[in-house]
């Protein structure tokens, strides 16, 4: 990377970060554009690793404040190492690196076809992005010269465990379904927690899907079809137990990585959910759910398409699609004497 864009702590100016601001449902996608130093790594999993082990202070500097904030979001291109993908991805949030993620994907599609990184087609634009938990095939509407609602497919989904009951501190024994949608989520219903969503302060359901997950992270050990650095356990979803087909949204909030609470259903967490609802039969590829949020009731869809493998494990293809939105631009910069230029969380 040239010294001028280097975030390094020498002496004058240079540090300058480009990045493009979406938001899906409300989540923020901060999606880094230009500025980042040279990334290593031959596969898409080295590369996340490499990030992880080298360039943590960055992630720092663009998800926490005071250029981001407790819930930030982001996204950096990489070359991937698919031949068939378009662009390779890279997810981070206010802890680390995940392995999929749905709102920023879907924010992605919109990106990529703007940019004219994959050629534009209307009435709908293919592409393919690499992300850490594989290739993620997407369709960008496109009409009259504008990108719009994005479908996409991820890799299979599939069912961990189903009424896995955990101690979980202060709420009691609960059972929870644990499943695969690109990373590991447990979903309960609210009822289970003492929670009504519809009412319940987003602090409540931070606090309780949090000990959840901390519960699960000790007594679930997970396994990956593939690869041991995607087995782990990413959070807690929790719904409002509203399994049964219905044509109004069942509503779930999501809360991941060091308790950050979606503003999106959250797209990876609903693939998961739809492995759960197939696999107990109150799903049809036929007839797409609606999944709102908690937080914002911004909704997107999901459905079975088909049923395949992965592994050990029976699973399932799941089409989720959603909304995506440009808020800006941002060029982030700092200055060597600022004593938390490299950033900080207030919880
Ligand atoms: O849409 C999703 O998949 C996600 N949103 C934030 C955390 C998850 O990755």
């Amino acid at each position: 990377m040239a010294e001028k864009s280097t975030l390094s702590d020498s002496k004058s100016p240079p540090f300058v970060i480009k990045t493009v601001e979406m938001h899906t449902g409300g989540e923020p996608v901060r999606i880094i554009t230009e500025g980042y130093p040279k990334i290593q790594g031959k596969t898409i999993l080295e590369k996340r690793a490499y990030v992880r082990d080298n360039l943590d202070v960055f992630r720092k500097r663009l998800m926490w404040e005071p250029r981001g904030h407790y819930d930030m979001y982001g996204a950096l291109l990489v070359e991937p190492d698919d031949k068939n993908a378009d662009i390779g991805v890279l997810f981070m949030d206010n802890k680390g690196y995940s392995s999929m993620c749905g709102h920023a994907s879907i924010g992605l599609g919109r990106y990529v076809v703007d940019k004219g990184i994959v050629a534009a087609t209307s009435p709908q634009t293919e592409l393919v992005i690499q992300c850490p938990t594989g290739p993620v095939k997407m369709w960008v509407d496109y009409q009259d010269g504008r990108s719009g609602r994005v479908r996409f497919h991820s890799v299979p989904a599939f069912v961990f465990a189903l009424d896995q009951e955990v101690d979980v501190p202060d709420y009691g024994r609960v059972k929870v379904d644990i499943a695969y949608g690109g990373a590991f989520y447990a979903f309960l219903p609210d009822s289970s927690l003492g929670l009504d969503l519809r009412t319940a302060p987003v602090q409540a359901v931070r606090t309780a899907a949090t000990a959840v997950t901390e519960a699960v992270k000790k007594a679930v050990p997970l396994r990956h079809p593939e690869h041991p650095d995607l087995a782990f356990f990413y959070g807690t979803i929790i719904t409002d137990g509203r399994d049964e087909y219905d044509p109004t949204p069942t509503v779930q909030t999501s809360v991941f990585g060091d308790a950050s609470v979606d503003r999106s259903p959250c797209g990876s967490g609903t693939t998961a959910r739809v492995a759960v609802l197939h696999r107990r039969g109150q799903i049809e590829p036929s007839k797409a759910r609606q999944f709102a949020s908690g937080p914002t009731g911004s909704v997107m869809t999901g459905r079975p398409v088909r049923e395949t493998k992965w592994g050990e494990f029976d699973a399932v293809i799941v089409e989720v699609a959603g909304n995506a939105y440009y808020t800006g631009t941002a060029e982030s910069t700092v200055e060597p004497d600022d004593p938390l230029k490299n950033g900080f969380l207030v919880k």
